[in-house]
């Protein structure tokens, strides 16, 4: 069912979005030479509700041959130009009618994305499907603002210099934001000219594949983009180490990351472009502007998504001056904000984890923190005829040491970690201590603590006085082990050409 608007959608009810998932046409298949087509050896992986435990549906397999075909035909359709060197008005052109058209499955998106990880469909409806187009509108309007230079040198010599694409990009995108995620790598990597394979997370590719046909129909080169779905260990390790792949951008795990630079070392010295996740703090000073707001953002920094968010705010830093009254306000302001259902009701905020794996392991991390002598603040209730599905009750713990497990480890779920603070430089070497950067969380009316804080956070993006706000103009990427690149941003854009320096003797 197409040509269903946005503000449509969103007044749908859940009986209307559960006889529309019902109906949801599901299709795992490769998207290679602009044809869906089985994996070489025709295997396939399951993928599962992880609201109900139901079968999705199936998605192809694909491993090495499979990934080499699609490199293939990505090296040579950027050979033939008919992507890499169409006029970037034209370029434009297609990634404009694109988001048109993925506007116009947008029910077909929010569904698939809802059934195969768990997002809350509200949030799909106002949030991912907004975003995702603006993201491609963003980098369509900014393909022919791409200038070179011309420089001063010599009266006899003109110097120019290009910004040219790279070739094939791949990229491996996670689950928790599967369409969104997705889009945010690989329109700045078409828009700049390059040909890309995209491997989705196994959980949830099947809006990947979505986007890749409407790509074609769209008028874009089937052979510019490829949809190749399938195990990270395999699929994505075999784009990692492909000799003619130029780039690989990914987002996911630290620990990926870091296979993925190794592969770039055993291979061609591809470039690696990670945004691997993090430990974000919030620090509330004690004269924070207006406490319930400052309150709520903290509940939203690491309730939102389930948790499942790089950049949540899972460390809360408290002021000690304030820690009490913190905890109160937490305590009476979280419940019922967060409260788990299914996720395809548009009232319910609170999903399931992605998988049952993710469940066990956050469910892991709560006994731990228990063990270590951390003190339960605060638990939603998880009703019982929830227990098919992979939830979580969203937990607080008060009373957490910076040492603590919790306080160090990505938990992704919805379980925050309060750390009290005495002063400024308390509260920075705690915030600081993480091997992650990715954002950081500042409340306070002090301008110069406020720019203080800003100097001294190890963090790609702090916000002050909000949290998890933006826009497309807003570099997005960490520090440390949260990763090396951007995303979102004019220049993340530039992230997938290569300057070419050109000599004229004149
Ligand atoms: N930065 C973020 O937004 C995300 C962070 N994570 C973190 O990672 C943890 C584990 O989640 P996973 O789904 O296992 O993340 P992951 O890093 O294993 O998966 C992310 C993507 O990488 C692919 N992948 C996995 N192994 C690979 C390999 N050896 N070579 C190439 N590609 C590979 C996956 O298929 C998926 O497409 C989470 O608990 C969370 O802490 C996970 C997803 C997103
Ligand atoms: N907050 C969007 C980026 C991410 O969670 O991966």
């Amino acid at each position: 069912m197409t040509d269903i608007s946005l503000d449509a959608i969103a007044e749908w009810t859940h009986r209307d979005w559960q006889q529309y998932a019902a109906k949801l046409p599901i299709d795992g298949r490769m998207l290679c030479g602009g044809d869906r087509v089985d994996a070489a050896d025709g295997e396939t992986v399951e993928t599962i509700n992880p609201a109900t435990g139901a079968v999705v549906g199936h998605i192809a397999r694909a491993r090495s041959r499979d990934i080499d075909r699609a490199v293939a035909a990505g090296v040579s359709a950027h050979r033939a130009g008919a992507w890499s060197r169409m006029a970037p008005r034209d370029r434009a052109a297609v990634l404009f009618r694109w988001a048109a058209l993925i506007e116009r499955h947008a029910a077909e998106f929010c569904a698939l994305d809802t059934v195969e990880m768990g997002r809350p469909i509200a949030d799909m409806v106002h949030v991912d499907m907004p975003e995702a187009l603006k993201t491609i509108r963003f980098f369509a309007e900014s393909v022919d603002k791409i200038t070179g230079t011309t420089t001063a040198t010599a009266s006899d010599v003109l110097h120019y210099t290009l910004h040219q694409p790279l070739g094939v990009v791949g990229a491996i995108s996670p689950w928790n934001y599967p369409l969104l995620m997705a889009i945010w790598k690989v329109a700045p990597a078409l828009a700049a000219g390059n040909s890309v394979i995209l491997k989705p997370a196994e959980q949830a590719a099947l809006s990947s594949l979505r986007m890749g046909d409407l790509f074609v129909e769209a008028g874009g080169p089937a052979d510019a983009f490829a949809v190749v779905p399938g195990l990270g260990e395999e699929a994505g390790a075999a784009l990692g180490l492909h000799m003619q792949v130029d780039k690989v951008t990914f987002t996911g795990s630290a620990a990926v990351g870091k296979e993925l630079m190794k592969a770039a070392g055993a291979s061609n010295l591809k470039q690696v472009a990670l945004e691997c996740g993090g430990k974000s703090p919030q620090l509330l000073f004690a004269d924070l502007p207006d406490l319930d707001r400052a309150v709520d953002a903290a509940i939203d920094g690491i309730f939102a998504n389930m948790g499942e968010v790089c950049n949540a705010g899972s460390r809360l830093l408290v002021q000690k001056s304030i820690y009490d009254k913190v905890q109160q306000r937490f305590a009476e302001r979280a419940p019922g904000r967060y409260v788990p259902g299914d996720p395809l009701d548009p009232n319910v905020t609170c999903g399931p984890l992605v998988e049952y794996a993710a469940q066990d392991r956050v469910q892991g991390y709560k006994l731990c923190a228990e063990r270590e002598g951390a003190r339960k603040l605060f638990e939603e209730t998880l009703r019982p005829e929830l227990s098919a599905g992979a939830y979580v009750a969203p937990t607080a713990y008060a009373d957490v040491r910076p040492d603590m497990t919790i306080a160090q480890e990505e938990i992704f779920g919805p379980v925050t970690a309060m750390i009290p603070f005495a002063d400024e430089d308390e509260a920075i070497r705690i915030a600081n201590d993480s091997i992650y950067g990715l954002a950081a969380g500042i409340w306070t009316s002090n301008l110069s603590t406020a720019h203080r804080c800003v100097r001294d956070l190890e963090a790609g993006t702090i916000w002050v006085n909000t949290f998890d706000d933006g826009d497309m103009t807003q570099p997005f990427g960490g520090w440390k082990q949260s990763g090396n690149s951007r995303d979102k941003c004019f220049e993340s854009m530039l992230e997938y050409t290569q300057s070419k320096s050109a000599w004229v003797q004149v």
